[in-house]
C-alpha cells in the first residue's frame, strides 16, 4: 500500500480555544501504482487530507503510513526529507509553491535538493517542462511573469522534476482550458500506467477523472463516507448529492441507460461518448429491451 490511513482525526489548533476538528477517523488506502480521486464539497476537509500525505501536517489521531513512513500523534517525526523527495504535493495554489527568480532555477531546486548534479537536475527540468507541454523559452523567465495556466502547469512541472514516487495533486486543472485539462489527466495516467506512479488527485471536476481513476475516496464534513470503484459509486449516485456534490454528467447518463434497459447494478459504468454509443449500439439501441420501458 503506498498510503495508509487508520482511524485518522485531525484538529487545527489543537491547543487552543479555536481548535477545529476538520477529519474524522478516516479509514484509507492507496495502493500503490493506482490514480484515486478525492471528492468532497468545500471545505469537507480535503486539502487537510493530502497534507498529511507528504507529512506538512501530522494526524492528531491515529496512524499516518506513507510508503515506510510512519506518523502518530506524540512520537518525535520522522526525517521529512527523503519523504519529500518520494511524495510531491502540488497545491490548489501554485503561486505557493514558486520562489526562484527564474523557473530553471525554480523546477531545478528539488532535484539538486535532493542531490542530484546541476546536469541531471536541469535534464529532470527540461524533461519535465515538456511532459508538461511548456515551452523551454519559459525557463529563463519570471515564474511571476507567466499565465495562470502557465504557472499551474510550470507548478505541476516543478514537482515532476523530482520523480516522486507518489504524486498528490490538489485540484490540478483549475485555471487550464479544456484541451491542457484533457492532456493534464492524460499525462497523469500515463505517469501510472508507464511508470508504475501513485497519482493521487482532489477534483471537482469528477468527469475529467472517472475514466482513469481506480478508485475513489469521498469526504462529507471531515468523514470518509464512500471509498471505492467507479462501479459502486455508479451503483449509489444518491451519495454525491448527499454530500453536496453534483452526479457527474457521465455518470448520469451511463444511469439513464442502465435504467432504460434495465441493467443490473454490477455492469461495468461505460462512461466516455465513444464506449457508451458502442455498448447501446451492440445492445440494438435503447427500444423495446424492458417490459414497460420508455420508447
Ligand atoms: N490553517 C488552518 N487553520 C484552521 N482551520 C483551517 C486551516 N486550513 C483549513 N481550515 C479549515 O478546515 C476545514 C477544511 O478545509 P480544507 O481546506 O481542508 O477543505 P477543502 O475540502 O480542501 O475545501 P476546498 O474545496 O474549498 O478547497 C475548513 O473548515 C477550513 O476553514
Amino acid at each position: 500500500m503506498a498510503i495508509e490511513l487508520r482511524q485518522v482525526s485531525y484538529t487545527y489548533s489543537e491547543r487552543s480555544l479555536w481548535r477545529q476538528t476538520v477529519l474524522r477517523e478516516i479509514d484509507f488506502d492507496a495502493p500503490a501504482g493506482q490514480v484515486v480521486g478525492i471528492a468532497g464539497a468545500t471545505g469537507s476537509g480535503k486539502s487537510t487530507l493530502l497534507q498529511l500525505f507528504n507529512g506538512l501536517l501530522r494526524p492528531t489521531q491515529g496512524t499516518v503510513s506513507v510508503l515506510d513512513v510512519t506518523f502518530r500523534p506524540g512520537e518525535k517525526p520522522p526525517r521529512l526529507l527523503p519523504l519529500r523527495r518520494r511524495v510531491g504535493l502540488v497545491f490548489q495554489f501554485p503561486e505557493q509553491q514558486m520562489f526562484a527568480e527564474t523557473l530553471e532555477k525554480d523546477l531545478m531546486f528539488g532535484p539538486l535538493n535532493f542531490g542530484m548534479s546541476p546536469e541531471e537536475a536541469r535534464e529532470r527540468a527540461c524533461k519535465a517542462m515538456e511532459d508538461m507541454g511548456l515551452d523551454l523559452e519559459l525557463l529563463t523567465r519570471n515564474p511571476f511573469r507567466l499565465s495562470g495556466g502557465q504557472m499551474r502547469k510550470a507548478a505541476i512541472a516543478s514537482v515532476l522534476a523530482a520523480d516522486p514516487e507518489i504524486l498528490v495533486l490538489d485540484e490540478p486543472t483549475a485555471s487550464l482550458d479544456p484541451v491542457s485539462r484533457r492532456e493534464l489527466i492524460g499525462l497523469l495516467n500515463r505517469l501510472c500506467r508507464e511508470r508504475g506512479r501513485t497519482v493521487l488527485v482532489v477534483t471537482h471536476r469528477m468527469d475529467e477523472l472517472l475514466p482513469y481513476a481506480d478508485r475513489w475516496l469521498v469526504l462529507n464534513q471531515g468523514r470518509a463516507v464512500f471509498q471505492g470503484g467507479v462501479r459502486e459509486l455508479a451503483r449509489n449516485p444518491g451519495l454525491l448529492a448527499d454530500c453536496g456534490l453534483a452526479v457527474p454528467d457521465s455518470l448520469r447518463y451511463w444511469r439513464a441507460v442502465a435504467d432504460r434497459l434495465g441493467l443490473k447494478d454490477d455492469e461495468e459504468p461505460r462512461l466516455s461518448a465513444g464506449e457508451l454509443a458502442d455498448f447501446i449500439q451492440e445492445r440494438g439501441g435503447l427500444e423495446g429491451r424492458r417490459e414497460g420501458g420508455r420508447p
